[in-house]
């Protein structure tokens, strides 16, 4: 299956804060509305940092109708930096509202078990498989999404929803959704800023197989592209 690329290239960060955030927020808004609760996936990394802060901004978010996710996490602890939940804590969890519809990774001192429950606390809320209503993803200049680095086996999962990835550059181990949640989000949201990535950008358009975003996209029919 080929993937329809909805591309919004946006002239700045500001014009993708604000296009991006505003858009966000009236689909969110639309879910809740027609479902009375909306599933979120949220990206670690840098890149999505001023969209939270700009979502904390938003007065019309029906914070109590959303459940956060988060799409990865490195396995560290949370008062390391490097956490991917510190990240969100930090901007999105000055809601307060936020912090108690939020799903934390960290539910077992072993990372294993920390994503066995994660996983069962998917499938409990989001069914089976699980299915986000909205995923905001991220992107690696190797490519990666989430946590599915070039080479993991974790790549080639089809029956878990998450998994132990062991593959990342810097050596920590991470814990992540496997390509089947991603693949059956209703819609999808891949964030990219800056000029670095731009030749991940090319390989993909090349068609690179190695890289884990192709493997999504070959997966997937429609992907909103969010590049500045
Ligand atoms: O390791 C990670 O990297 C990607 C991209 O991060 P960014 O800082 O370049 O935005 C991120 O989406 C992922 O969640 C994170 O764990």
């Amino acid at each position: 299956m080929g993937s329809c690329i909805h591309w919004r290239l946006y002239p700045g960060l500001e014009a993708w804060v604000e296009g991006l955030g505003q858009e966000f927020a009236f689909r969110v808004r639309e879910v809740v509305r027609l479902q009375g609760r909306c599933l979120v996936l949220l990206a670690g990394g840098q890149t999505p940092v001023p969209l939270y802060e700009r979502l904390v901004g938003c007065p019309d978010l029906p914070w109590e109708n959303i459940h956060w996710w988060l799409g990865d996490e490195r396995w560290v602890d949370l008062s390391d930096e490097r956490s991917n939940e510190r990240v969100v804590r930090r901007t999105l969890g000055q809601e307060k509202r936020f912090l108690s519809m939020f799903h934390s990774w960290h539910l077992a001192c072993d990372p294993i078990e920390a994503s066995q429950r994660y996983a069962a606390e998917l499938v409990g809320l989001a069914g089976e498989p699980p299915v986000f209503d909205q995923v905001l993803l991220g992107m690696g200049v190797d490519g990666h999404v989430a946590s599915l680095f070039p080479g993991d086996p974790l790549l080639e999962e089809v029956r878990q929803y998450t998994g132990v990835a062991r593959r990342a550059p810097d050596g920590l181990l991470r814990v992540t959704v496997t390509l089947p949640v991603l693949v059956h989000a209703r819609c999808l949201w891949l964030l990219v800023r800056g000029q670095g990535k731009r030749k991940t950008l090319d390989r993909l358009a090349a068609g690179d197989p190695l890289l884990p975003v192709s493997r999504l996209l070959s997966n997937r029919t429609f992907v909103q592209w969010c590049w500045t």
